[in-house]
């Protein structure tokens, strides 16, 4: 089964927009969990343009499904995530002024350095995933890492998607296939959509998990949170 993780950056955006705490953020995840969806993902980033370090701490004891943490593991993001320990911490490569996640980890150059840092999360029992390109040598280098997972980012699948290139799902489902392999659990992630979303499921084999944040939160000014939220668990299933 492929979970969904709710990314509720988006909400913070909106609720950080006027200084005050509309929308509340913790409401928003309780409710996002009450209409089905099996996780809650945070991407709090060091200017806290959205996501603030309290909202982590907060939601910490209302995410009664999964509770994923995302970011770039700098002192401050590490003692964060040891002091919550999430169910997942998922380590990203943003620089910090990026205005949203562009680029995987060079999980080669970068290879010692995510080995220890993965090994204290899971050391405090924290399940580990790094944000990873759609490339097999990539993938290999994450296995040798020791990390749980990788999320596949897929922002240049959506992106192709788009323009009809069906074709550029061969790469993901190429990694997929080589993950499990390997004994890597898969997730992915980055610009999903309910337009692309059954898809690339149908594509990825043992997908466990997709965290969706932006298209859902666009999606459900139109819709409403809990109808694209049920939407999305229609074609997951
Ligand atoms: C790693 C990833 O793809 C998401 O965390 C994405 O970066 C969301 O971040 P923003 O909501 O700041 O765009
Ligand atoms: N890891 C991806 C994520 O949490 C949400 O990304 P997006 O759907 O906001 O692009």
């Amino acid at each position: 089964m492929t979970k969904l993780s709710v990314n509720i950056n988006k909400i913070a955006t909106l609720r950080n927009a006027r200084g005050g705490d509309v929308p509340n953020v913790i409401d928003a995840a309780i409710n996002i969990q009450k209409f089905g969806a099996q996780g809650i993902t945070i991407h709090p980033r060091p200017d806290e343009r959205h996501i603030r370090y309290k909202d982590a701490y907060d939601l910490k004891s209302v995410v009664s499904t999964e509770f994923n943490i995302e970011g770039n593991p700098n002192e401050k993001f590490i003692k964060m995530v040891l002091e919550i320990k999430p169910d997942q911490v998922t380590l990203v490569p943003d620089a910090v002024d990026a205005i949203t996640s562009n680029a995987g980890w060079d999980t080669h150059k970068h290879g010692e350095y995510l080995k220890e840092i993965i090994s204290e999360f899971k050391r405090n029992g924290i399940r580990t995933s790094i944000f990873v390109d759609p490339e097999i040598s990539m993938i290999e280098g994450a296995a040798a890492s020791g990390t749980d997972r990788i999320e596949l980012y897929t922002e240049e699948f959506a992106t192709q998607f788009e323009k009809g290139n069906q074709n550029a799902i061969r790469p993901y489902t190429k990694c997929a296939m080589k993950a499990s392999e390997l004994g890597l659990g898969i997730n992915a992630g980055h610009d999903l959509s309910l337009n692309n979303i059954r898809f690339f499921k149908e594509n990825i084999p043992n997908l466990l998990e997709v965290s969706i944040g932006h298209a859902l939160i666009c999606e459900s000014l139109y819709l409403g949170l809990e109808k694209v939220i049920k939407e999305y668990l229609k074609k997951l299933a």
